[in-house]
């Protein structure tokens, strides 16, 4: 049997065109007879949906749609579609209107459904506030073979893999009982630094465990602050890779079971552009950070409907790295920089700027801001009377930059990108209506020493190479982000001679820090204990802490990291507690 995997990119909502995709993915591998196509996790509406959920036009247009799909359908190919379904006991106390749902279509009709078992309500999901969770174990019979089905988290509880039970069940040991030959799994799994080698080395572990062959079918493409890297693959019953798709790319991947050897196999037919093949996987993080940025950005401004972007250059390192993914992700012809100076800019910012923006090839425009800082001060005058000059006149050249950004990305129809990295974002070094103005920050979940490795990798690396980093740049010179950019002591430049390290420790100590507190949840005297500075440390949790109602008014951020500041970090605003403390 033929099996193949589509892994598509839907868009939220987007029912008639994520129906089209599903129904191009089935021709074509009906003509490659294909037997059993498997699409994403909810491939119908794209995950994750959110309270769309709870609008039942939605889910009634949903399942007109699913309906439709069926009846277009090639013959002689199943194609497992995600779905919702409506909770006919959800009239019972406490009970969910939906199941997270796989649809078996076949020959114009639904054939049956299957419903998710397992439902993750950590991080950044919130499955429970929508569904029910199934209590089946979920198989049918194609042709002869016996097929296991499971969505997503219904793999993610392997006691043995994990050392830790977090659901009371397993559904893949339901399945082993039910003598399956293999099992499918229909996924849309966010990324994050390393997700994809977890994911092979979990479902590694559960394949040679319980001697099943796996199909793990993922979603790919940003939705939002989500990344969804793709990498779907098949195993054999001993656990090895016999296929792998692409990273940050949609792919159809071909695969076949083999009724001698009751194991999944590589397919052998050459048609398709997929067939047979192991993507390799990114070589090193910083190449899978820059791939899942560049898919971020590029699919958040398609999928909102911008073609182009406005940055403003300060020849620092974030709005740099920034103009980077950006001219990447959309092509440099699409991106505007714009240098603002101000009394307290060096000469060197808008060389560096200017440098950059050539490397680049994208188009830049100089606006001083020395009259309108004159004409603030004019205007504040009397109130700020008998005050000494600070943080609030400084921040209103921020303030200035980011209003002209926003007048220029409203009269254009353009996307302004905010520069913040995580660090600042963690601790508020940062203006709010100043530099955090914007509608996407694309590096807000990346911590100030990647930014370093990030730019320095570029550097290396070059963008002329592989499909992965992009045609879009190949013919720009190697050296991306000028030297001096990278070198120089980073710096807000809102007064003379101004340096972050003034305010903030050395960035790798911050960082550092960050870590522990943020993604290992370790206390200050455990962070302390590991050889941090007791002042700093908790000086960096105070901050943290205290900058909540900064990062609560921030654009959506590009989410690579275990834990980002965006729909899976949920802290209180008013609070006397210091994050972890
Ligand atoms: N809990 C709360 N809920 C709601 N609002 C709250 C609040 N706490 C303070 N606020 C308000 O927010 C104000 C403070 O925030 P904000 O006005 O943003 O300004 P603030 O945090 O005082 O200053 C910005 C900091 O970011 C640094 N920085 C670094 C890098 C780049 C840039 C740049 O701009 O390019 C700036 C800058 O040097 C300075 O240290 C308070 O004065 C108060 O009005
Ligand atoms: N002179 C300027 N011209 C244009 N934009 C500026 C200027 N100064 C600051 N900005 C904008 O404000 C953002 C915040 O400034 P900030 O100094 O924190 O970042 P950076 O200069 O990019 O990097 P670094 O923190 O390494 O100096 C910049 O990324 C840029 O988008
Ligand atoms: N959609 C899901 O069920 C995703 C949960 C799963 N643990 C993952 O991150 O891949």
């Amino acid at each position: 049997m033929k099996i193949a995997i589509a892994q598509l990119n839907p868009t939220i909502g987007d029912l008639a065109n994520n129906a089209q995709q599903i129904l191009n993915a089935a021709k074509i591998a009906s003509e490659n007879n294909v037997r059993l196509l498997l699409t994403p996790e909810l491939s119908l509406c794209g995950y994750p949906p959110r309270d769309l959920l709870l609008n039942p036009s939605f889910i009634e247009s949903m399942a007109n749609v699913l309906q439709q799909l069926a009846q277009n359908l090639p013959p002689n190919i199943a194609v497992l579609v995600g779905t919702v379904e409506p909770n006919s006991k959800a009239h019972v106390a406490g009970g969910k209107p939906l199941f997270n749902s796989i649809a078996w279509l076949e020959n114009g009709q639904l054939q049956q459904i299957f419903h998710k078992r397992l439902l993750p309500t950590y991080d950044v999901f919130d499955e429970y506030r929508y569904f029910e969770p199934g209590l089946q174990a979920n198989a049918f019979t194609l042709d002869n073979l016996h097929i296991g089905v499971t969505i997503c988290e219904d793999l993610w509880n392997d006691e043995e893999f994990w050392g830790k039970r977090s659901y009371a069940i397993n559904p893949i040991v339901d399945l082993a009982q039910l003598d399956v030959n293999f099992i499918v799994n229909l996924s849309a799994s966010p990324y994050r630094v390393g997700k994809h080698k977890l994911r092979e080395s979990m479902l590694r572990h559960s394949a040679s465990r319980f001697n099943k062959p796996i199909v793990y079918a993922n979603q790919v493409g940003g939705n939002d602050d989500l990344i969804f890297d793709g990498c779907s693959f098949a195993l054999n019953r001993t656990g090895e890779v016999v296929s792998r798709a692409f990273a940050f790319e949609t792919d159809l991947v071909l695969i076949e079971f083999d009724e001698e050897k009751r194991d999944l196999i590589p397919a052998n037919s050459s048609s398709l552009r997929g067939e047979g093949k192991i993507s390799p996987l990114p070589e090193t993080e910083d190449e899978e950070i820059w791939g899942a940025l560049v898919l971020g950005v590029r699919d958040y401004a398609r999928k909102c409907g911008f073609s182009k972007v406005v940055i403003g250059l300060s020849g620092g390192i974030d709005s740099a790295l920034v103009a980077a993914i950006a001219s990447s992700a959309l092509g440099s012809e699409n991106v505007f920089g714009i240098l603002m100076p101000s009394p307290y800019s060096s000469d060197h910012s808008i060389k560096d700027a200017l440098e950059l923006a050539e490397n680049l090839g994208i188009a830049t425009e100089i606006l001083p801001i020395g009259d309108l800082m004159t004409g603030y001060d004019k205007t504040l005058e009397k109130v700020f009377a008998d005050t000494s000059f600070g943080l609030a006149e400084e921040n209103i050249q921020s303030r200035i930059r980011g209003n002209l950004l926003m007048a220029i990305a409203n009269k254009f129809g353009y996307l302004l990108l905010s520069t913040g990295n995580k660090s600042e974002m963690a601790v508020g070094y940062c203006t709010l209506y100043g530099d955090m103005n914007g509608g996407l920050a694309v590096i807000a979940d990346v911590p100030k020493t990647r930014v370093y490795s990030l730019c320095n990798w570029l550097n290396a690396e070059g963008l002329g190479t592989g499909e992965q980093k992009n045609a879009n740049l190949s013919s720009i010179r190697q050296e991306i982000i000028p030297t001096n950019i990278i070198s120089k002591p980073p710096s807000a430049e809102l007064k003379p001679g101004q340096v972050d390290q003034d305010s903030l420790p050395d960035y790798d100590i911050l960082d550092d820090i960050l870590q522990r507190l943020i993604h290992e949840h370790q206390s200050s005297a455990q962070i302390i204990a590991a050889g941090h500075d007791a002042t700093v440390v908790n000086r960096v949790m105070q901050l943290v802490a205290r900058a909540e109602f900064k990062r609560r008014q921030a654009p959506p951020g590009i989410k690579i990291t275990d834990r980002a500041f965006g729909t899976g970090w949920r802290m209180p605003i008013a609070s006397r507690w210091a994050v972890n403390n």
